[in-house]
């Protein structure tokens, strides 16, 4: 019988808060977000960053996040504070640490050195990042990946459009590498953070497209990604019917079962019990 998937921890809502904001970094504590990416780098002011370095290794010593993810944006490590910041957060007890504009696996390599043990994350907003994104997937201490569009769009020198339209294939080579490697990946931001319906129409994009969910900016937008990504109660629903109609079409020695006309065999009951995992980790994500 397959065996269903470990329930593995929700990146449904990862929000960025600027680690220079004191009133932010408290109110998180609070917040219904997966995960929380504590910035160092575009979100801090140069003449804030020592400052804003301090002030989160002190609330990362003192404060609790409960079940939250801690990730830890750190600056390049071709700026004057990059490489001192991986320093800061080697020994400090979060989930990972965000590396910002990665191009080549060499990028990784280099914060490898500084930060023997915490796993690694890429943000992926470069277009040499994205030719190079098999490469990256494939490196040995990354465990997830977080789309930067907004750089990304930077780079190509494209329109924004609600379609994504010149981000697709950026977008696509990063989910492909990162389900090659069994990594977690995550959508870009939503710029407009008080228009809820282009948010959830970008929200039901990504997770159409298979990301594990969305990084966001502000507290207004984590209602609409916490619902975009997680499993809906038809999905639920129709996981449980499958895995029960299939065991028993099992015990009759068929390998086929038929649910609500379509026919279920044993990768959809893989697909089924992930579904299940997922819906399980956010209930004790959300007892937590
Ligand atoms: C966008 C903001 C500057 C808006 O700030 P503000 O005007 O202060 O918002 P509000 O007054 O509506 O805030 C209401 C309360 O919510 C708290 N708050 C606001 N934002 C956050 C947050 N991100 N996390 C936690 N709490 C937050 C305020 O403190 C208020 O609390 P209270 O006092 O109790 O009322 C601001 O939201 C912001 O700075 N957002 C984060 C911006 C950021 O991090 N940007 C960098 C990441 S995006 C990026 O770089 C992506 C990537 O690299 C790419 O290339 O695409
Ligand atoms: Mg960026």
């Amino acid at each position: 019988m397959t065996q269903a998937a470990a329930p593995a921890r929700p990146y449904r809502s990862v929000l960025y808060i600027p680690g220079s904001k004191d009133r932010a970094l408290e109110k998180a504590r609070t917040l219904a977000t997966d995960a929380i990416i504590f910035d160092l780098e575009d979100a801090v002011a140069p003449d804030e960053k020592l400052r804003a370095r301090e002030l989160l290794a002190e609330t990362l010593r003192s404060a609790d996040y409960g079940g939250r993810a801690r990730i830890v944006r750190i600056n390049g490590l071709d700026t004057e504070w990059g490489a001192d910041d991986a320093r800061a957060f080697a020994g400090a007890g979060v989930e990972a640490i965000l590396i910002p504009k990665v191009s080549s696996p060499a990028d990784l390599d280099a914060v490898a050195a500084l930060v023997p043990e915490t796993p690694l994350w890429a943000m992926m907003e470069t277009a040499a990042g994205m030719l190079n994104a098999a490469a990256i997937a494939a490196h040995p201490r990354l465990q997830g990946m977080v789309m930067g569009t907004n750089d990304l769009a930077k780079e190509l020198g494209c329109r924004f459009r609600t379609d994504r339209l010149a981000l697709q294939a950026g977008l696509g080579l990063c989910l492909l590498a990162a389900r090659a490697h069994g990594l977690v990946i995550v959508d870009g931001v939503y710029n407009a953070f008080k228009d809820d319906e282009g948010l959830r129409a970008e929200c039901e994009q990504g997770r159409d497209m298979g990301f594990d969910g969305k990084t966001l900016i502000h507290p207004a937008q984590l209602a609409i990604a916490n619902a975009a990504f997680a499993p809906s109660e038809a999905e639920v629903d129709l996981a449980r019917r499958q895995i029960a109609a299939f065991e028993e079409a099992q015990a009759q020695g068929l390998g086929v079962a038929v649910v609500d006309g379509k026919i279920v065999e044993n990768l959809h009951i893989v697909t089924a019990r992930q579904i299940l995992a997922k819906a399980e980790a956010i209930a004790a994500m959300q007892e937590s």
